[in-house]
């Protein structure tokens, strides 16, 4: 096996194989567990109509019925967040039907980040990039979640696992700024397959990942953006050999996102020399 990826292995802990009702039970105990250590009062969490918002989002009310089955007060707020309508409309209502949080929000973050992008453009006189203005998007996510989490006690969800925190492929501060990573450990593929096992319908589990960040390329698919699939990463991150041409490329993306995986460096660190 190359070195580098026993390394990377190590700090995704994902299996290469899974108990489905194993997993979903540690993780929404976890969920429950942390919010009780906290004294917090649940979670709140963008529902996007991707696969893993889904599945964070059906665990956290799962999380909330148990908590609330033992006497706790507890809810789960699901938020919808379009920027303007998004593409993918039908498949976020879908989502929402399924996760059937206990409150239901929608903020349309479209007014917030256009201002934003009229005040960068006035301030500085650049005109702000598609790519940009996609990671600005994401961070608005982040503002309007924590700002549901501020008025109500609760707990940011994020939803980053292996396959997406080995490549970096999130947005820093953005969809990567959370309290709690239900979803950590698993792998894309995994994550499909939970949201088999507790019985989401076949859209959902069976869509196609998208960022969905970029006016210019509405529900541009991860795999295109990022030029590895996610099967490759996941075989990757399970100890299987994939060519060297595709380990090299995932290999470079992990070590070049190293900072987005950790805290932001400080005078003692040596991790970047
Ligand atoms: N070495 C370093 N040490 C410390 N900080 C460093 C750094 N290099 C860059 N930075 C900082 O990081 C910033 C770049 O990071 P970031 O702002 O995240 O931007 P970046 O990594 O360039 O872009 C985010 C990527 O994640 C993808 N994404 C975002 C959100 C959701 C999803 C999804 O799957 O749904 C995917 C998106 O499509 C894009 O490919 C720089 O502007 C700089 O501030
Ligand atoms: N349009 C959106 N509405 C609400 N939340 C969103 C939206 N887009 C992204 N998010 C939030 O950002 C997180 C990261 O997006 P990401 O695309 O990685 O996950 P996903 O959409 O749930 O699944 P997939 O990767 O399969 O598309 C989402 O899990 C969700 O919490
Ligand atoms: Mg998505």
């Amino acid at each position: 096996m190359r070195e580098l990826q026993k390394v990377i292995m190590e700090e995704m802990g994902v299996k290469p194989t899974i108990d489905p009702a194993e997993e979903v039970e540690r993780r929404v105990q976890f969920l429950c567990d942390y919010v009780k250590a906290t004294g917090s009062q649940g979670f709140v969490l963008g529902i996007s109509g991707g696969i893993d918002s889904t599945l964070a989002g059906r665990m956290a009310q799962m999380a909330v019925d148990k908590l609330r089955a033992e006497g706790n007060e507890a809810d789960f707020v699901a938020v919808r967040l379009p920027h303007g309508v998004q593409a993918d409309e039908a498949d976020a209502a879908a989502a929402m039907d399924w996760v059937a949080a206990s409150t239901e929000v929608t903020i349309n973050i479209k007014a917030a980040t256009d201002g934003m992008e009229a005040a960068f453009e006035e301030g500085t006189g650049m005109q702000i990039s598609d790519f940009n203005k996609g990671n600005v998007k994401a961070r608005m996510r982040m503002v309007a979640q924590y700002a549901i989490a501020g008025e109500r006690n609760l707990l940011v969800i994020g939803t980053d696992h292996g396959s997406e925190s080995t490549t970096g492929f999130f947005t820093k501060f953005g969809d990567g700024g959370a309290d709690i990573l239900p979803l950590f450990t698993l792998d894309k593929g995994q994550n499909r397959q939970l949201l088999q096992h507790l019985g989401a319908p076949e859209r959902l589990w069976a869509k196609e990942p998208t960022a969905d960040l970029l006016d210019g390329k509405p529900l541009r698919s991860d795999e295109d953006e990022l030029g590895i699939s996610y099967d490759d990463i996941d075989a990757y991150l399970q100890g299987q050999e994939i060519s060297d041409e595709v380990a090299e490329k995932l290999e470079t993306k992990y070590l070049r996102s190293r900072h987005k995986r950790t805290t932001p460096v400080e005078i003692r660190d040596t991790w970047w020399r």
